[in-house]
């Protein structure tokens, strides 16, 4: 939809950010009482004083980006703050100018972005970088503009036909704009007079039509129409939540966070839906984080009908969108034309003023934690940015990461709970299946032998079947084979350049590494004793297909990983022809585990729970818990009671029997105890410090540098490990070396951390990173 520009916009080609001219001159005037803290922007970690020249007094605001002398040239930086006294003052100098009047961010952004420096050790200027989409960064202002042209008064026959014989083009444009209600833009009328724009002067001098610059934006849902949908009347549970978070909304106290623990289907989404409404009602704005992997055009589609009224004001944020798309949403929300965000991770830093609140759902999904410096937790994130805008917060999962729950336990947080599924119905029955005894049975079929499926499934499948049911297979590990080792001497073939075993892809008959992507070819003998005798072991999504196509000829069948969907639109196709019961069972990875509501689906199988059980970390229970209650949670959401079979080696560990019968509290409760006896969180900030490097002494050296100067002032309260080897202990051609540090007091610990950062020199060749609350050891 084409968008009115500013009256005062330069022509396409010459604005600035903002739709200004790019530079504001100011004239010297030494006068001046204010002074201005700027972070400059491309130099590492500088904060500098200037004075405020009188001549731009008005326009130099928090947020603003200004030009700045620094050492005979000029930089852009950001205004951080407005002060009074500087330690410098006398010897200031002036800022020279002012790039955008609009400040890029706002002073709550700014605030935070100190939080997220202070916290997570890094630079304000890295976390400013990180606020901003890159095509914002790079290209800010970079709309799609056309022109858009309106018919000033209709032309009478007789004038058309006198304009035809003179000239027909422009006789055809009036007649376009005639046929458009008077309005049209210029990409519209090319379509039939492709050479449009070459008459346009006449007829604008002849005074027929005027011309304006409008902005095309690149809107992701252009071609999609949205039902719209009421809101529906909320069971008990749902109203009580409702009640306190409108209360919350309302009051003009600040308020807690809120933690809304909601079984899978106890309708949380209606809750935020009717909470958001509540938002807008106020002429407030309502942001929405959702893990990029449950941002599916099932849950905007939602959002979209039920504000079917104002869906143009929604705007979205994530990655599978082009640059061109996100950096129009970015100024969508810039410029105030959004009241509602729904995105991932970094949606969290959606410049939306007027915050009524911020919702977080699945809260205890570890995509919230961004994986690259700066290694921020969007959900923690929100919780301050909460607190700096005094909005509310709500939390949601069925599965509230451990953290959450307790700070619900210990008062710092507000818990809501909806224990019942909307429709009433009870959960899906869990059976689970000891694949050890069920190996032991032999039945003498083949994919039963090879672990991949129990009898009981196999038959439950069948019965699905038959009843032209849906069933869901679920396994989280793409590829044919797992890994390839010597039946001599034992060895597994294994990257060159990561310590993990390959994995045999079939279709495309070749050895992957799924940390680096590196290919190669099956070698015929083992590469290390040279003997012939290889032999392939563990499955992954692409055998069960090829056992499940076998065992079952006739049923219609589609795998979703990363493999068989590329492209954009895949997914949802996929999803659209298994909702419409053009297929009969899906396999898939993660991608399916999560969200997604098929009511025809009355049965779920986890092909192996123990792969999540069985990594080294504190986490691999509350892991595994998640991970099966969230994918029993997409079975029987119809009429039909749903049955979720889980296979596992390990039938009697806590995560399977708690998830067996759902019991989030038991489990809880029993894991909290382990990790207070253990100090690991939510008792204690986990830090882990970790080099890299390819020469593996120099690696390990480095990290043992910094362990030892940690040991130097270190406070009682902290534990701290040795240097080891990563889990994996080589990725990327690169040795990986890490050190768990845990503390009660998180930021005297990070303080000391960067103390030793900053004074020990380092070998030039390794990387030492850090990440404070961390979400995984690996
Ligand atoms: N008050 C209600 N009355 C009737 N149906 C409802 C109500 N609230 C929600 N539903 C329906 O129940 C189903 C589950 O609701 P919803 O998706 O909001 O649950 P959820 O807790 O977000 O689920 P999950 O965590 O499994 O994604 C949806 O189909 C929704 O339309
Ligand atoms: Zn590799």
């Amino acid at each position: 939809m084409p968008i009115p520009q500013p009256t005062n916009a330069p022509a396409p080609g010459q604005s600035d950010l903002f739709g200004l001219p790019a530079v504001v001159p100011a004239t010297p005037q030494p006068d001046t009482t204010r002074i201005a803290r700027v972070q400059l922007e491309g130099a590492a970690a500088m904060e500098l004083d200037y004075t405020i020249p009188a001549s731009l007094a008005e326009g130099v605001v928090v947020g603003s980006r200004v030009m700045v002398p620094l050492q005979n040239r000029q930089m852009v930086a950001v205004v951080l703050e407005l002060l009074n006294e500087s330690s410098h003052r006398g010897r200031l100098k002036e800022i020279s100018s002012i790039v955008a009047r609009r400040p890029m961010f706002t002073p709550a952004l700014l605030r935070l972005a100190r939080w997220i420096a202070d916290y997570y050790l890094v630079s304000v200027h890295t976390v400013l970088r990180t606020m901003l989409p890159q095509a914002v960064r790079d290209k800010p202002g970079s709309f799609v503009m056309d022109s858009h042209l309106k018919l000033l008064r209709d032309p009478s026959p007789a004038e058309l036909e006198k304009l035809m014989n003179k000239a027909p083009m422009q006789a055809r444009v009036l007649e376009i704009l005639r046929s458009c209600q008077g309005e049209a833009t210029l990409s519209q009328i090319r379509r039939d007079v492709p050479r449009a724009a070459t008459i346009l002067k006449p007829l604008i001098k002849a005074g027929w039509i005027t011309r304006s610059e409008v902005r095309v934006e690149r809107d992701p849902f252009q071609e999609e129409v949205f039902l719209p949908s009421q809101p529906l009347t909320l069971t008990a549970e749902q109203q009580v939540a409702y009640d306190r978070i409108s209360a919350a909304i309302d009051s003009a106290q600040p308020s807690k966070p809120i933690l809304l623990h909601g079984i899978t289907g106890s309708g949380k989404t209606e809750v935020y839906l009717q909470a958001i409404a509540r938002v807008l009602e106020r002429g407030g704005t309502a942001l929405v984080l959702v893990p990029e992997i449950a941002l599916t055009p099932q849950t905007i589609e939602r959002f979209k009908a039920r504000f079917s009224d104002r869906s143009d004001r929604i705007a979205v944020l994530h990655s599978h969108l082009s640059d061109g798309e996100r950096h129009d949403e970015w100024f969508k929300i810039h410029e105030d034309r959004a009241d509602i965000v729904i995105g991932a991770r970094s949606a969290i830093f959606a410049p939306l003023e007027r915050l009524g609140i911020i919702i977080v759902d699945e809260e205890h999904e570890p995509s919230f934690k961004q994986d690259e410096t700066p290694r921020y937790h969007a959900r923690d994130v929100a919780v301050v940015r909460g607190g700096i805008e005094k909005c509310v917060v709500l939390l949601g999962s069925a599965t509230p990461s451990l953290e959450s729950f307790e700070n619900a336990g210990s008062g710092k947080y507000e818990l809501l709970e909806m224990l019942q599924r909307t429709d009433g119905r009870t959960l899906p029955l869990i059976r689970i299946v000891d694949m050890r005894m069920e190996r032991r049975k032999g039945t003498g079929v083949s994919i039963v032998n090879a672990g991949i499926l129990s009898e009981k499934l196999r038959a439950a499948i069948t019965a699905r079947l038959e009843k032209r049911e849906q069933t869901i297979l679920f396994l989280n590990r793409r590829g044919f084979n797992t890994s390839l080792s010597c039946i001599t001497c034992g060895e597994t073939v294994q990257c060159q350049d990561c310590s993990i075993p390959m994995t045999l892809h079939k279709h495309e008959n070749r050895l992957v590494c799924h940390v680096c992507g590196s290919r190669r070819l099956p070698p015929s003998k083992c590469p290390s004793c040279q003997e012939p005798g290889l032999k392939f072991s563990g499955f992954g999504t692409e055998r069960v297909e090829t056992a499940v196509r076998e065992v079952f000829p006739q049923a219609r069948i589609a795998r979703v990983d990363t493999d068989t969907i590329q492209r954009k639109n895949q997914l949802r196709d996929l999803l659209r022809d298994f909702r419409a019961q053009k297929l009969d069972l899906l396999i898939g990875t993660q991608m399916i585990a999560k969200g997604l509501d098929f009511p025809n689906v009355t049965l779920v199988g986890v092909l192996n729970a123990d792969l999540a059980l069985n990594l080294p970390d504190f986490r691999a229970a509350e892991r595994t818990l998640q991970l099966l209650v969230q994918v029993a949670g997409r079975a029987g959401r119809g009429e039909v009671k749903g049955e979720v079979v889980v296979q596992t080696y390990a039938p009697h560990s806590p995560a399977v029997q708690f998830s067996r019968h759902n019991d989030f509290a038991g489990f809880a409760q029993q894991e909290l105890e382990q990790r207070r006896a253990f100090h690991y969180p939510p008792y204690t900030h986990v830090v882990i410090l970790a080099s890299r490097g390819k020469h593996q002494a120099m690696a390990e050296f480095a990290l043992k540098t910094l362990h030892r100067r940690l040991l130097e002032g270190l406070s009682e309260e902290v534990l701290m490990g040795d240097p080891a080897p990563c889990a994996m202990a080589k990725a990327h051609g690169q040795y990986r070396f890490q050190l768990l540090l845990r503390t009660p007091k998180i930021r005297p610990l990070c303080r000391h951390i960067q103390q030793v950062l900053q004074s020990t020199s380092l070998p030039a060749d390794v990387i030492v990173t850090w990440d404070v609350d961390p979400v995984s050891l690996l």
